[in-house]
C-alpha cells in the first residue's frame, strides 16, 4: 500500500479486507474445516440455523415456508432449515427435485433430521402444480456444487420460484448464478442471498447483482486463521480501507506538494467529459490540474471550474512542456480516434510516467500500440471496450470478468480496472492483485460516469498513490459517493456531475 505525498504517518490499523473464493477454494476451505474436527453434518447443521435465524429476524411474521431441495449438500442446508422451522412451530412443506432416499452423506442426515421434525416432504415436480400459499420460499436447489445452468426439473423449480410472488432467501447462493464468475441465465431471483464460509466470487460481479438480492454471509464459526488460509481470487474493497491510504495532510503542504495533472482531450462537441475528468481529480485532492483541449470548450472550462490552468491546442506539439510539469496524465474521454486525438495520444505516450487511459485513447492504444505492456498506466474500460480490446464480444466479457480483466493485463500489463456492476481492479494473478467494489448502484448508468472515475484515479495518482492503489481507492470513493449521491436524490437522474462533491467526504476519511 502506498501513501500520498505530503501526509501524516499512517494512524488507523489496516484491516484485511474480505477475501472472495471460487467455488473449488470454497470446497477446500470446507474440507479445512472438517480436517480440523468440525464434522461435515455439524458444518450443515450451522448453515441451516444461520439461515433460519436470519429468517425469523427479517420475516418475522412468516407462518407457511416452502423450500426447494436438490439432491447435493445445498438441499441438506434446506432440509435442516425446514427441521429447525418445523420445530419452531411453522407449516413448512419441502419440495424434493431428487428423491431424499437417493441423499447421501451429511445431506441424508438433514433429511432424517426433517423427518424426525415431522416436516411434509413431497416429489418436487407433482408438488409444483400444488398451490402451497407460501410467506417464504428456501432456495435450496443448487450451491457450489452447481455445474452449468440449472437442468431439467430444477429449470422448472427455477422457473416456479420466480413466478411467485413470495419473497426468496437464497442458501449459499441462488440456483443458476456461476459461484465462480457471476455468469447467470436462468436463475432464481432472490431477495437475499446468505452465503457460508466463503464470499463466492461471482455472487459480486456482473450479472449476478440482478439475483442475488440482499447479501448476508456467515462463516459457521470457523477459525478466522483457517478462512485466513488457502487460496482465495481477491479481495473485496471497504469503505475502512480509506483512511488507511488516506492519511491527514501535514499541515505546512502546499499545491506544490499535492500533484499536477494533465487531462487530455475533449475535441469539438466534446469538452464536457475532460471538465468532469478535471473537476473529479480536483475533488479527490490533486493540487494542480492543467487541461489540454480544443480552445472551443476553454471559456466553458472556466466557467464551470476556475481553478483549473486551461489550454487550446492544436496538436500534440503543444503539450510538451505540459507533460514535462505534470506528475501523471489522464487521456481519453472526448479524445477522437482523428489526426488530433492520434497526435495527443502518441505525443503522451512518448514518455513513461503514471497514465490513466480510457475512452478513445483505449481504441488508440489498440489501433497503434500493438502489444505495448507498461506498468505505469491504469486502463479502464468498460465491457464494451475489453471486448474491443479482446477481440470478442461484450458478453463474452460479462460472462467472466476476471478472466477477461486478467487476460487485458496480461497483454497490457499496469492495473485494468473493468468497469460494470462490481468493477474489478486487476493488477496480477495473485489474490492481493484483484479487487472487487460491491458498492455502487444502477443510477450509475448515465454518461460520464467513467470519465469522473477517470479523473478520480487520476487525482489519486499525482498525490503519490501507486497505480493499483490509486485504481482501488478511486473506484471505492467513485461507487460510495455514487451511492451517498443516490440516497439523497434517487438513483434515476444522478449525473456524472454529482459526484465530485460527495467525493470530496470519502477523501477525508
Ligand atoms: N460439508 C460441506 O462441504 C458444506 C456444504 N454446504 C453446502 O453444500 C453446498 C455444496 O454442496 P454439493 O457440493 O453437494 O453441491 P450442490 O450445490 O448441492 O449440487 C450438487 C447437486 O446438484 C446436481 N447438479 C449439479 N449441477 C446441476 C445442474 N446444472 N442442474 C441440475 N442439477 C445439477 C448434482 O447432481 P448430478 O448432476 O451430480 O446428478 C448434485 O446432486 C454448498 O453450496 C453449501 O450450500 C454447507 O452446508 C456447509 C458445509
Ligand atoms: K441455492
Amino acid at each position: 500500500m502506498s501513501t500520498p505525498l505530503h501526509t501524516r504517518r499512517r494512524t488507523a490499523a489496516v484491516e484485511v479486507p474480505a477475501r472472495l473464493h471460487d467455488a473449488a477454494q470454497t470446497r477446500a476451505l470446507d474440507r479445512e474445516a472438517i480436517a480440523a474436527g468440525i464434522s461435515g453434518f455439524e458444518l450443515m447443521r450451522r448453515a441451516g440455523a444461520a439461515a433460519f435465524a436470519l429468517i425469523r429476524q427479517r420475516w418475522p411474521k412468516a407462518r407457511r415456508i416452502r423450500v426447494f431441495c436438490g439432491g447435493g449438500n445445498n438441499g441438506g442446508d434446506g432440509y435442516v432449515v425446514a427441521a429447525l422451522a418445523s420445530r419452531a412451530g411453522l407449516m413448512v412443506e419441502v419440495l424434493a427435485f431428487k428423491s431424499p432416499e437417493t441423499l447421501a452423506g451429511e445431506a441424508a442426515e438433514a433429511v432424517a433430521m426433517a423427518r424426525e421434525a415431522g416436516v411434509a416432504i413431497v416429489d418436487g415436480e407433482a408438488g409444483l402444480d400444488q398451490p402451497f400459499d407460501a410467506d417464504l420460499l428456501v432456495d435450496a436447489l443448487l450451491g457450489t456444487g452447481a455445474k452449468g445452468a440449472p437442468r431439467g426439473a430444477y429449470l422448472r423449480a427455477v422457473e416456479a420460484i420466480n413466478q411467485d410472488p413470495a419473497p426468496v432467501l437464497a442458501i449459499d447462493l441462488p440456483s443458476g448464478v456461476d459461484a465462480d464468475t457471476g455468469m447467470a441465465e436462468q436463475a432464481v431471483s432472490a431477495t437475499l442471498t446468505l452465503s457460508f464460509i466463503a464470499r463466492k466470487f461471482g455472487l459480486y460481479t456482473g450479472l449476478a447483482a440482478d439475483y442475488v438480492g440482499e447479501r448476508f454471509f456467515d462463516d459457521l464459526g470457523l477459525d478466522p486463521r483457517l478462512l485466513a488460509s488457502g487460496e482465495a481470487l481477491g479481495r473485496l474493497l471497504e469503505p475502512a480501507m480509506l483512511a488507511g491510504y488516506l492519511p491527514p495532510r501535514l499541515p505546512s503542504s502546499h499545491k506544490g506538494h499535492t500533484g499536477h495533472l494533465l487531462v487530455v482531450g475533449g475535441r469539438p462537441g466534446y469538452g464536457g467529459s475532460t471538465i468532469m475528468v478535471s473537476e473529479a481529480a480536483a475533488r479527490v485532492g490533486a493540487g494542480l490540474i492543467s487541461l489540454a483541449t480544443d480552445a472551443c470548450h476553454l471559456a466553458a472550462a472556466l466557467a464551470r471550474r476556475p481553478e483549473l490552468m486551461v489550454r487550446g491546442v492544436r496538436s500534440g506539439l503543444e503539450i510538451g512542456d505540459l507533460l514535462e510539469a505534470a506528475d501523471a496524465v489522464a487521456i481519453g474521454p472526448g479524445l477522437g480516434q482523428g489526426a488530433w486525438g492520434q497526435g495527443l495520444f502518441d505525443k503522451v505516450l512518448e514518455r513513461p510516467g503514471p497514465r490513466v487511459i480510457d475512452a478513445d485513447a483505449l481504441h488508440l492504444l489498440e489501433s497503434r500500440y500493438a502489444g505495448l505492456r507498461r506498468d505505469d498506466w491504469v486502463l479502464t474500460p468498460h465491457p464494451g471496450e475489453a471486448a474491443m480490446m479482446l477481440g470478442c464480444k461484450a458478453s463474452q466479457v460479462q460472462a467472466d470478468r476476471l478472466a477477461a480483466a486478467r487476460e487485458l493485463w496480461r497483454r497490457r500489463g499496469g492495473v485494468i480496472v473493468l468497469k460494470g456492476n462490481g468493477t474489478l481492479v486487476v493488477a496480477g494473478e495473485n489474490e492481493t492483485d484483484v479487487a472487487l467494489c460491491p458498492y455502487g448502484n444502477p443510477g450509475m448508468a448515465s454518461g460520464g460516469m467513467g470519465d469522473v472515475l477517470g479523473g478520480m484515479i487520476a487525482g489519486l495518482l499525482v498525490q503519490g498513490l501507486a497505480p493499483f492503489d490509486a485504481a482501488c481507492v478511486g473506484v471505492l470513493v467513485h461507487a460510495l459517493a455514487a451511492d451517498e449521491a443516490a440516497r439523497v436524490g434517487g438513483e434515476r437522474g444522478l449525473l456524472a456531475g454529482d459526484l465530485a462533491s460527495f467525493a470530496r467526504r470519502r477523501v477525508n476519511p
